[in-house]
């Protein structure tokens, strides 16, 4: 039993639950917001059922909105007194709106690890683990959707960045990325026709195949049991279960 606290966002539905779900059968307990209110609240008493209700709180926040999510990790802490785990999971896919899909994907994980970070060094036991859900756009380029390509290649820079400051390594804090290719979940029902070019999205998607979301949480509890995950990005793809090599310039 693991018996950690874990803040998940967005995690009404998708792979924000399929993770929520995955803590809290290893033990730990998590809370998680979403901007779906109707939809957070609902998978929480189903949650609440199965893992008991004080191992499990769902919260309203928009993560957009920096007060609301200082307040809800604040909430956090209030209840169970720490957060070892992040999971900077809510996001978006629409290229119509790219400045909101900047805002979710990469400002709020931004301000999620640093909310994280400042807790994580400042708490007696310390230390911790910081868990970004980039994408494998995060790692190449993608035509149908640039906007939320850029956003996820900034998640993955932000969080290689921290995993080098040595502020982080004193405390024990390590930063960490995932990278699903498709994965069955709602953002593939949702995306804007005339910008993505449906076809080629649905062709590319074939071509990749579309996982069930046990397979992405099979890799992102592998991400948690490693030791040495701090800077890395965990692929996870039908074929590909393993962290990407970067080739940065040897100056
Ligand atoms: N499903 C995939 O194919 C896939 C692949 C790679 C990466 N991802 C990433 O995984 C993450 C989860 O996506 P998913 O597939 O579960 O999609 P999803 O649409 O099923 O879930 C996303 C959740 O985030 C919530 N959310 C959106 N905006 C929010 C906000 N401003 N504040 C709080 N919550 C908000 C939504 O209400 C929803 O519950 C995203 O970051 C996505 O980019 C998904
Ligand atoms: C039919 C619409 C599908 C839209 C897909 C929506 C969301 C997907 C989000 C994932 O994060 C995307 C994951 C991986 C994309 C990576 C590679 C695609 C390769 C593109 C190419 O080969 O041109």
């Amino acid at each position: 039993m693991s018996g950690k606290v874990a803040v998940v966002t967005g995690a009404a539905r998708g792979l924000g639950r399929a993770f929520t779900e995955a803590l809290l059968k290893r033990g730990d307990k998590v809370c998680f917001c979403d901007v779906d209110v109707q939809q957070g609240k609902q998978t929480e008493n189903e949650l609440k059922k199965n893992f008991g209700d004080d191992n499990v709180q769902f919260l309203p926040c928009d993560v957009r909105k920096d007060e609301e999510f200082k307040d809800f990790f604040n909430r956090v802490i209030q209840k169970y007194n720490t957060v070892d785990i992040m999971v900077n999971n809510a996001g978006i896919m629409n290229e119509n709106q790219w400045r909101t899909t900047i805002d979710i994907n990469l400002t709020a994980v931004i301000h999620g690890s640093l909310l994280a970070m400042n807790h994580m060094k400042n708490k007696s036991t310390g230390g911790g683990l910081i868990v970004n859900v980039s994408s494998l756009a995060g790692v190449m380029p993608v035509s149908f959707c640039p906007a939320y390509t850029a956003s996820k290649h900034g998640v993955i820079a932000f969080s290689r960045s921290w995993a080098l400051h040595p502020e982080l390594k004193k405390n024990r804090i390590k930063i960490t990325c995932l990278c699903p290719s498709f994965a069955d979940t709602d953002i593939i029902k949702g995306t804007d026709d005339k910008v993505h070019g449906p076809k080629l999205a649905r062709m590319v998607m074939k071509q990749y195949g579309l996982m069930v979301t046990d397979r992405v949480t099979e890799a992102f509890l592998r991400v948690l049991d490693d030791a040495d995950n701090n800077g890395k990005a965990m692929m996870v793809t039908p074929k590909i279960m393993d962290y990407h090599t970067f080739h940065d310039p040897k100056l």
